[in-house]
């Protein structure tokens, strides 16, 4: 499907910085709007309802998954989390260019349903640093964090499959990365969309 708005796909092991990443494109770019996923974990410390996630029953994500609610849905670290059609599809009809903080699984499943979206992999500079960003964020218990960076040596194997890979070392120096795609793509589709109504009006197709 093509729609005036981009969308953006930014994953990554848990705590290479894709969320603090996403954050500051957000307070830079107005144009860029988030999507707010369901999932099945707890909140975490000063997560709020709607705003970081809609924090929602395993019965209730039943329902959204059986009434097609979801355009991808995954179990990440043993919990489901999925985006709502609603949260993408009418931005990006509206010409917004949305961004997904998802998993691996995720973003496969996006980009079969929206050829144009954009995958963006996040990676940490070493595993000594991972774990230790994970341990500074104080947001989860040890066995957790195990089970996350465990996680990690499968999720960072699938860089590969994404259209771009940045490396999070120094936090400006990747934002700049993450800006300079998300501009590069904008005028990329911009010159596309140019070019597609120009040989429109030069065949007088209305
Ligand atoms: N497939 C999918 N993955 C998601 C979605 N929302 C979040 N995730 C991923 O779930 C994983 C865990 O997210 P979270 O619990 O917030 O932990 P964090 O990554 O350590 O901040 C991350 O890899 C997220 O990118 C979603 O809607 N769909
Ligand atoms: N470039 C960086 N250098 C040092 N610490 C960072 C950097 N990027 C993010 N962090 C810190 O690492 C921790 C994990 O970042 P977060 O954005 O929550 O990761 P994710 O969303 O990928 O799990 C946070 O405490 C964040 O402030």
């Amino acid at each position: 499907m093509d729609y005036p708005g981009n969308l953006f796909v930014v994953s990554a092991p848990s705590g290479a910085g894709k969320s603090s990443l996403v954050k500051a494109l957000l307070e830079l770019d107005s144009h860029v709007q988030p999507s707010v996923s369901h999932t099945t974990r707890a909140p975490r410390g000063q997560e709020k309802h709607g705003r970081e996630y809609f924090f929602v029953s395993e019965q209730e994500f039943d329902a959204m998954v059986a009434a097609n609610g979801f355009v991808e849905w995954a179990n990440v670290h043993g919990r489901r989390y999925g985006t709502s059609r609603k949260a993408i599809e009418e931005r990006v009809a509206l010409g917004a260019d949305v961004v997904l903080e998802i998993d691996y699984q995720g973003a496969l499943q996006i980009k079969q349903a929206f050829v144009n979206a954009v995958l963006i992999f996040i990676l940490p500079p070493s595993w000594e640093e991972l774990r230790s960003r994970l341990e500074r964020r104080g947001e989860d218990a040890a066995d957790v964090i195990d089970l996350r960076l465990k996680n990690a040596e499968e999720e960072m194997a699938q860089a590969g499959k994404f259209d771009f890979v940045i490396i999070n070392e120094v936090f400006e120096r990747a934002l700049f990365d993450l800006k300079t795609i998300v501009h590069a793509q904008r005028l990329k589709y911009a010159a596309q969309r140019r070019a597609r109504a120009d040989t429109f009006e030069s065949l007088n197709i209305p």
